[in-house]
């Protein structure tokens, strides 16, 4: 495969990655736009309705032209993709039926740079795992875990464990005090190790365990996401700051949703709700409320899970730039098929769908390397992350809070009517795949694109299902079905089992020996 120079533009970016000038948006959690509680205006409707029928059965990728004439301009799509706060001194919340605009990701010299700069604080921060290094993985006889491994730099800290004192570790910042699921044990102690990623809601950040009273290996390392308050919270409720209330309730029952539903799962290829830093974060239903009812300052929250040494995909992807091997992206590709089915079977939605929230449990240089190895069949690779959009729905409940990641979103969430999750779902899956396969996004302006086709939005290209093969155009692939199959309209799109049942996924599905129970 080659890289992402085979359009010969030296300026497409890949995945996303780019530096578009102005800050991209903070993400909005879901309860911004509260199921319930977005209004679906009847125009709104309409061309959704309009869009369906525009699109030819015989041609229902890429149509030609789309009969609806609103879609000629882009403005008049229902949904603007960028948030502006209305005072650019404050980062308050979007309008309640704004989307949530993805993080995209910018050279990692630039984000630094821009971290320093406080107006875009809330601007992702790039700040990836780095891969462990090889010598020391070569030690390991059995497929290593983040509990056997030596971190980079942090050789001084292993081995020196610290008894615990509890109020003597409680004085030290860098100690993290943590209660264990399920029966919320503890307090046990972890002291921090770096920062290894950083979303719009949160900092994450790797902990190593100080705490000898625990022996499970799988604690040993663990990464700790701390949740950063919206600044309208952190201000506090005032005469000037009216909405503080609603902004409090709204996060705080999409805090609660996000543990309640990490709490329910259980599959290998999930991230591990493994525990948090106060018992009310999972034991009540308004923990912030109460909390504040005691202290009138914000308490912190700290999310514990399991940790994934390899970082996020899109990281790996864009080391690899176009060259990860066919069975690596197929192999990863159906481990993030059995998360999603193992959801989709709950009734639970992910809707936040991408490259950043899958997460490698070991370094990509380790994977390739042992690829052959049947210990790398007999466990999972990835762990899927990012809960903050999910939703626990009734069977064939409909949607309709708009939210997703930018390149990700299906045109149905785009055109802000009710929606079936798990199909917006299995359209996300799409992207990633051909992301994957193609070194680039879907509906990213095409390569050689002439400069009106550049200037056309990324919603306007999902809004027309405008996406083609480069790369792989003349390949014969059995995981184009399932792109082609997940990019088309809702109508005909491959539910999960369909892609589940796929020849793509079952070649990997049929060798793969991990415990789904
Ligand atoms: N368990 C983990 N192990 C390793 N890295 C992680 C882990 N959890 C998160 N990360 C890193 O931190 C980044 C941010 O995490 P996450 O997406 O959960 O935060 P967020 O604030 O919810 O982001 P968003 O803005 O998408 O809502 C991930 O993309 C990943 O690079």
């Amino acid at each position: 495969m080659s890289g992402n120079g085979s359009s010969g533009s030296n300026d497409m970016p890949i995945y996303g990655y780019r530096n578009k000038g102005s800050p991209k948006a903070p993400k909005l959690s879901q309860t911004e736009f509260d199921d319930d509680d977005v209004g679906i205006d009847n125009s709104t409707e309409k061309l959704h309705l309009d869009t369906d029928i525009a699109i030819s059965k015989d041609n229902p990728h890429t149509p030609l032209m789309i009969q609806i004439p609103a879609f000629d301009n882009i403005q008049t799509l229902p949904t603007p993709m960028t948030y502006t706060p209305s005072n650019s001194s404050s980062t308050t919340r979007s309008p309640v039926n704004t989307i949530h605009v993805a993080k995209r990701r910018r050279d990692p010299a630039i984000s630094r740079k821009l971290n320093d700069i406080s107006n875009l604080h809330q601007q992702r921060v790039i700040s990836e795992l780095p891969p462990l290094p090889l010598g020391q993985s070569q030690r390991i006889v059995s497929l290593p875990t983040v509990n056997e491994e030596q971190l980079p730099g942090d050789s001084n800290k292993l081995g020196q464990k610290i008894v615990g004192k509890p109020h003597d570790i409680k004085e030290d910042s860098d100690v993290l005090e943590g209660y264990l699921l399920p029966n919320m044990d503890g307090p046990y102690h972890w002291r921090i190790v770096r920062e290894i990623g950083a979303g719009n809601f949160s900092t994450v950040y790797l902990y190593e365990l100080i705490d000898d009273r625990i022996s499970d290996t799988n604690l040993r390392y663990v990464a700790v996401k701390r949740i950063k308050y919206p600044q309208e919270m952190l201000r506090g409720a005032s005469e000037d700051n009216p909405s503080y209330k609603d902004t409090l309730s709204r996060f705080e029952s999409s805090l609660t949703r996000e543990l309640s539903v990490l709490q329910s799962l259980n599959h290998p290829c999930i991230i591990k709700l493994l525990g948090v830093n106060d018992p009310v974060f999972v034991k009540r239903k308004r923990p912030l409320n109460d909390l504040l009812a005691q202290s009138p300052t914000l308490p912190p929250c700290n999310i514990i899970t399991s940790y994934c040494s390899g970082g996020d995909l899109l990281a790996a992807a864009m080391q690899f730039a176009g060259k990860l091997d066919n069975w690596l992206i197929q192999r990863i590709f159906s481990e993030v098929t059995l998360a999603v089915k193992y959801l989709h079977e709950n009734d639970v939605i992910h809707r936040d769908l991408k490259l950043e929230n899958i997460l490698l449990k070991y370094p990509i240089e380790y994977i390739i390397r042992e690829g052959n190895n049947a210990s790398l069949w007999n466990q999972n690779i990835i762990e899927l992350a990012d809960f903050g959009l999910c939703k626990k729905i009734e069977p064939d409940e409909m949607c309709t809070a708009r939210c997703g990641s930018e390149d990700y979103v299906s045109p149905e969430i785009l055109m802000g009517v009710p929606y079936d999750g798990k199909l917006s779902d299995t359209w996300a899956l799409g992207v990633i795949l051909y992301a994957l396969l193609e070194d680039r996004l879907p509906f990213d302006p095409p390569p050689n694109a002439m400069a009106r086709q550049r200037n056309r939005s990324t919603s306007h290209r999902i809004a027309r299902f405008e996406w083609k093969w480069n790369k792989m155009n003349d390949i014969e692939s059995d995981a184009k079905e399932i792109v082609t199959n997940s990019l088309t309209r809702k109508s005909s799109r491959w539910n999960i089992e369909q892609i589940y049942e796929s020849k793509y996924v079952q070649e990997i599905i049929s060798n793969l020996n991990i415990n789904l129970n």
